[in-house]
């Protein structure tokens, strides 16, 4: 077959088409069966039924330590007419799990028996028949099924194997999956320190492969091989003609020109499926090549994960002769507007947490490359395909990413991002592990907003009010009237210029921005970082015509130095983290307030005790400090308490 062109998936399949297609090709398709040692067969799956070989126990024996007898030489004895028995001849000492000796059907326990002397024990009170005896089989008998087909081995399963005599189990083969990345510009993980501009870190195989062995497969994740269609072509047919059980092709998915996969299955066998409703995970394949499953997992990685969690897992449990375990679920408030594309059902990544007795459900950033949307989540809402979207304040269910306790542990902070953030997240995770901060980026704004809904536990707020030059009060006083908060000022963050090292034009501030020889790079209208340049250059008696690059715009703090590291400006304004990154000067012109804006209803909350404690503390001040950028001096202190209505302190 001649290499193809471009390949479109023509007809996409919804899920449940997809997942029938798939699963329906051959549903008595298992792994083969191999003989397993008793000892090592935990977490396998039995092929067949299990038999006893023997009974357990075999043997009559004593469940207790004191003396075997037969029961009815002690009949009559009571208080009054205490009975004695003859060590030897009619009392036998006996201790837990001795076998009885013969002609004796009783034990009588060692504190119910009085020591006459060497040889005579005296009792008062009869034993009955088989007291305190584990009888022959009582346990299992001999012939009786242990486990039945199917069953998933458990550590009782193995003690009870081990104990009826069954040293070895029919069980399925762990399914074998061939993990084969391709693409040109990957590099093997072991270089993943050296990545340079094109190339990318191979990590989805790595990442399939721990899926394989989550579900109980054996993954064999091989070499990288380049978008070569005949290079493909081989390894395709390599892979279906091992004793993998599967076949994974990660990318070449899609229809880029070097999007091979689906032309290849559809050369070696037959394609299933090509394109599923679905978002990420769309141009997923699904085909048979030489009567072995193959899949095609899209390249981008949340992308192949959720391709993964529909076709590979229901089909992995199968080979073992197993249900595919179902995911927990919980419901939740959404808590912004989630506009989504009709014909698509998208699997959005949320935060999770209960904010004053609701489930919150916060959705993170959606990208199919954005690998830490998986990460950073606590769970995954999908929207369906007949929808545009879902409305801020619906009632969505969404599957959980973590165990349902998280939930009454996990404290919602969205609002503007700070690398501060960070360092709080990961102390309350050191202090109570239990604990966890989920945070959402959407803005000062909108974590005010957000705070007004009652949808997170605080917010994180630097609205510069560019008449007062203060920070946050105006904007609290605007938008959370009636909602008593109070605001803690977290870090004092410094902005500054982003000059190329050495700063070769010799910038100094931001007056010396308005010179001819000085391009400017500008962050974006309503940003807290344009407001801020904006104040300064009023500080300044400067106007905006005065600044070359006033108008041109980027959208974050690493595309501002970016811009600067490239040569296409000389200075812009951003964070210190952000000069640092790229290895460029900074040269600080403004400071200003981080807050954290938290509702009076959670400010009770032992969350926001432990939240206190950490900033208040030396080690969390040190290491806001060693991040650089920052002045710590303010940090844990009241910065205002709002009523609704007034400031009762800080205004
Ligand atoms: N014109 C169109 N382009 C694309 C479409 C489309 O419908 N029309 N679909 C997009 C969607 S949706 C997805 S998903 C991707 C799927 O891409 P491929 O499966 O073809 O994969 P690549 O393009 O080769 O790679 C995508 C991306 O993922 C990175 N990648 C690939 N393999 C790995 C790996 N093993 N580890 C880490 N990262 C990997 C790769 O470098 C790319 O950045 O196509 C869209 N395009
Ligand atoms: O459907 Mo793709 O898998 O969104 O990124």
């Amino acid at each position: 077959m001649e290499k193809p062109s471009r390949n479109v998936y023509l007809k996409m399949k919804t899920l449940e088409e997809a997942a029938a297609l798939w699963m329906g090709a051959d549903p008595e398709r298992r792994c083969a069966v191999e003989t397993v040692p008793t000892t090592h067969a935990l977490h396998r799956t039995t092929a067949g039924p299990v038999i006893a070989d023997r009974s357990v126990p075999h043997y009559h024996g004593s469940a207790m330590d004191g003396i075997a007898v037969r029961a009815r030489d002690t009949f009559g004895a009571g208080d009054t007419t205490p009975i004695r028995l003859q060590v030897g001849k009619t009392a036998f000492p006996v201790d837990t799990g001795d076998p009885l000796p013969s002609d004796t059907d009783a034990v009588i326990m060692i504190e119910h028996v009085d020591q006459v002397d060497e040889s005579t024990m005296e009792i008062r009170a009869a034993a009955f028949p088989w007291q305190h005896v584990r009888k022959v089989g009582e346990d299992i008998v001999a012939g009786e099924l242990l486990l039945p087909e199917h069953h998933r081995i458990r550590p009782p399963d193995v003690g009870a194997l081990l104990a009826a005599g069954v040293l070895s189990v029919s069980c399925y083969a762990r399914p074998k999956v061939w993990i084969q990345p391709t693409g040109t510009e990957l590099i093997p993980a072991s270089r993943a320190g050296e990545a340079a501009p094109g190339e990318i870190v191979e990590f989805n195989g790595t990442v399939l492969s721990g899926m394989v062995e989550e579900c109980g497969g054996v993954a064999e994740l091989r070499e990288i091989i380049a978008d070569d269609y005949a290079g493909i072509r081989e390894g395709l047919a390599r892979a279906v003609d091992s004793e993998a059980d599967l076949v994974l092709i990660n990318a070449g998915s899609s229809a880029g020109s070097e999007d091979f996969t689906a032309a290849v299955v559809a050369e070696l066998g037959e394609v299933l499926v090509h394109g599923v409703t679905m978002m990420p995970g769309k141009p997923t394949i699904l085909g048979i090549v030489r009567g072995k499953p193959v899949v095609g997992v899209p390249g981008f990685p949340v992308s192949a994960i959720l391709a993964f969690e529909q076709f590979v897992r229901p089909l992995l449990y199968r080979l073992q002769g197993l249900p595919c375990p179902s995911y927990d679920e919980v419901d939740a408030e959404i808590a912004r507007k989630t506009p989504s594309k009709l014909g698509l059902e998208e699997f959005v990544r949320v935060i999770l947490g209960r904010v004053q007795g609701k489930l919150i459900a916060m959705p993170l950033q959606r990208g199919a490359g954005v690998i830490t949307s998986l990460t950073r989540a606590d769970g995954i809402l999908r929207v369906p395909q007949e929808l545009e979207g879902l409305d801020q304040g619906e009632i969505v269910r969404v599957r959980l990413l973590r165990p349902k306790e998280q939930l009454d542990h996990t404290m919602i902070m969205i609002g503007s991002h700070d690398n501060t953030i960070d360092v709080l997240a990961n102390e309350i995770k050191r202090r109570d592990g239990r604990m966890q901060l989920s945070s959402g980026n959407v803005g000062s704004l909108g974590g005010l907003m957000a705070v007004r809904r009652a949808q997170t536990h605080l917010a994180g707020s630097h609205l510069l009010d560019p008449a007062t030059g203060g920070y946050n009060h105006s904007y609290v006083e605007r938008y959370l009237q009636g909602v008593p908060i109070r605001l803690v000022t977290l870090a004092v963050r410094q902005q500054g210029l982003l000059v190329r090292r050495g700063n070769p034009a010799g910038v100094r501030g931001v007056r010396d921005l308005a010179r001819p020889d000085v391009a400017f790079i500008n962050r974006q209208g309503g940003s807290g970082t344009r407001i801020l340049f904006d104040y300064c250059l009023r500080k300044e008696e400067l106007a905006p015509e005065e600044i070359r690059g006033y108008d041109q715009e980027e959208f974050t703090h690493m595309a501002i130095a970016v811009t600067v590291l490239s040569g296409r400006a000389d200075a812009g304004m951003a964070i210190f983290a952000a000069a640092r990154a790229l290895g460029l000067d900074f040269i600080p012109v403004a400071e200003e307030r981080y807050d954290l804006v938290i509702p009076e209803s959670f400010w009770e909350d032992p969350k926001m005790g432990l939240l206190m404690e950490i900033i208040t503390s030396g080690r969390f001040r040190k290491m806001v400090s060693e991040l650089g950028g920052y002045d710590v001096s303010m940090s844990g202190t009241l910065a205002g308490q709002w009523d609704g209505k007034k400031w009762l302190s800080g205004k």
